[in-house]
């Protein structure tokens, strides 16, 4: 099956945008429908202001309703003890029905989140499959052990899904991080519901559509759309969930670990916020091609990623050569339209984004940071648009070097030596990623060590693979990863057979 999603132009993604349907219902039990209170929240398109649709806004009795169909499901094994290659299959024709619906799914993201529609089909569309696929082909491929005990007893430590499992997503990569979770929950064999983010519901919906014609069998992927508040809270205080998966903001995170503690200790992994940086050492070299990757790491979806390397942290000698040419990039990074395959940057997701971003950009002018680009474009006055911004002479303790700005700010930071460097790099409450440029391999070798972050890409910007773990140090994460085969850790819990072979037990037997 080939993952190359064809650019479309503008007059195509055009039509698409025109013609397609906003899924705006719950998926429950193999249904759509309304929430049972009625109630329904407006999904603005960030570009224009305009309301696309009203979708349900589920509320604890529908999640109540969710989790006691996921668990029937889960205790009718219809697909918890599905033969694997078969729940590898009934998936890999989801991933088959999600590239045939691949231009619809990307347009839908690009309207409601305000992502380039560029990055929607050639990025998030196709890593989505490709995660889906990637689990899909685990699922008949991972071993349960037995332990080194001798000849007396067998040891089995087989894995068991975990059982129900929540995943409550951010809107920075609705699509992507849905897959993050429901890839390798789904293929460990738990009944899967998810809570999209209230900025960012369809594209989760047009995926339950999806599942179901796949096969997935009822109960076992659920989408309950609703507020954070209301349908997310309950979701975390819930007695009868296993297992909470959460990608957001750090503070979020902290309350799932209340909700558990306060309810039935169900297992919770955090995937929270960063300030990650891209700390550039004194012999680094390829100016150019540095400037490249700090550029893309500091704006790539309007930096509102967890990844987002918003501070620069580069040597004296260096500087100004590397920051005229990351001025010189950013220029290319044109922000407009976001379904103008063109434009590399779209829409702040939101009025409380676009506010919050602004106020960092207000804030690091009183604290005396200089703006080294243009006065940003604030909006195009419908849509909510803020233009790249770097600021030099940052100062360590200055907010935008210790907050988590989620926009297209970057904040430079000199320093004298390359020591400096890193301890300023690990200076942060946050430890999710970081980017090292040197020119020395053992250099390379050496402070990476050193970084405390999960993820260490050296002369590149990179957040790893499908094939490698993500998730962070310190308060960037806890309880365990996305991605590669240790995110199936996440949905399983093993269990330990253990059966006595001695002697004295079979002549026992045989009498
Ligand atoms: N690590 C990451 O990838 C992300 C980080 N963020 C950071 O978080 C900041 C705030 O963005 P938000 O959208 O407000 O993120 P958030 O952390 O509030 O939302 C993430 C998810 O948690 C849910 N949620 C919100 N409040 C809840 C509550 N009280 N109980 C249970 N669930 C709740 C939301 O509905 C959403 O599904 C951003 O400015 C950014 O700094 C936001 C999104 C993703
Ligand atoms: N960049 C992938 C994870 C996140 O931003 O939440």
């Amino acid at each position: 099956m080939s993952l190359m999603s064809n650019l479309l132009n503008k007059h195509e993604i055009q039509a698409i945008a025109e013609q397609v349907n906003f899924p705006n219902t719950a998926f429950i039990n193999g249904k759509f429908g309304a929430a049972k209170s009625g109630k329904t929240f407006a999904t603005i398109n960030p570009a224009t202001g305009e309301t696309l649709t009203q979708i349900a806004a589920c509320d604890a009795d529908d999640v109540d309703l969710a989790v006691a169909k996921g668990r029937k499901a889960f205790n009718s094994g219809s697909w918890s003890k599905m033969h694997p290659t078969d729940r590898k299959n009934t998936m890999i024709k989801l991933a088959k029905l999600l590239t045939r619906h691949r231009n619809e799914l990307a347009v839908l993201e690009s309207l409601e989140s305000g992502k380039p529609i560029k990055d929607c089909l050639e990025i998030d569309v196709p890593e989505t499959i490709q995660c889906l696929l990637w689990h899909a082909e685990a699922a008949d491929k991972i071993y349960d052990q037995i332990s080194p005990s001798g000849d007396v007893a067998l040891g089995m430590i087989v894995r068991e899904p975990a059982g129900v499992v929540a995943c409550v997503l951010p809107w920075n990569f609705p699509l992507m991080m849905l897959a993050w979770k429901m890839g390798p929950a789904l293929a460990s064999g738990n009944s899967v519901i998810v809570k999209p983010a209230e900025l960012t519901s369809m594209t989760a919906l047009k995926v339950a559509e999806l599942a179901e014609e796949a096969g997935i069998p009822e109960g076992v992927f659920q989408v309950i759309p609703g507020l954070g508040e209301t349908a997310g809270q309950a979701i975390g205080r819930h007695p009868d969930i296993n297992v909470i998966s959460f990608t957001g903001s750090t503070e979020i995170g902290r309350r799932f670990l209340e909700y558990s503690a306060q309810s039935n200790l169900k297992r919770v992994t955090l995937e929270c916020g960063g300030k990650n940086p891209a700390v550039v050492l004194q012999d680094a070299k390829q100016l150019d091609d540095i400037a490249r990757h700090v550029v893309q790491a500091a704006f790539w979806n309007m930096g509102q990623n967890c990844t987002a390397n918003s501070r620069l942290i580069v040597h004296k000698n260096i500087h100004d050569a590397l920051v005229e040419r990351i001025i010189d990039r950013t220029a290319d990074w044109r922000t407009g339209d976001p379904l103008d395959p063109s434009n590399a940057l779209g829409a702040i997701v939101s009025q409380e984004q676009f506010d919050k971003v602004n106020g960092f950009i207000d804030g690091a002018k009183k604290q005396g940071a200089r703006q080294l680009t243009k006065e940003p474009a604030k909006s195009n006055g419908r849509g909510l648009f803020i233009t790249p911004t770097i600021f030099g002479d940052v100062k360590p303790d200055m907010e935008i070097a210790v907050d988590e700005v989620f926009g297209p700010v970057m904040a430079v930071i000199p320093v004298g030596s390359d020591q400096e460097a890193i301890t300023l790099a690990n200076q942060t409450e946050y430890g999710l990623q970081a980017s090292l440029f040197t020119s020395d391999v053992g250099r390379a070798h050496f402070y990476s060590r050193q970084l405390q972050a999960g993820t260490v890409s050296v002369n590149c910007y990179s957040e790893g693979d499908i094939t490698t773990p993500f998730g962070g140090y310190k308060q960037s994460g806890f309880g365990g990863k996305d991605n590669s085969l240790m995110a199936h850790d996440q949905y399983v819990q093993t269990k330990t057979i253990w059966i006595d072979l001695s002697e004295d037990h079979i002549e026992e037997d045989i009498g």
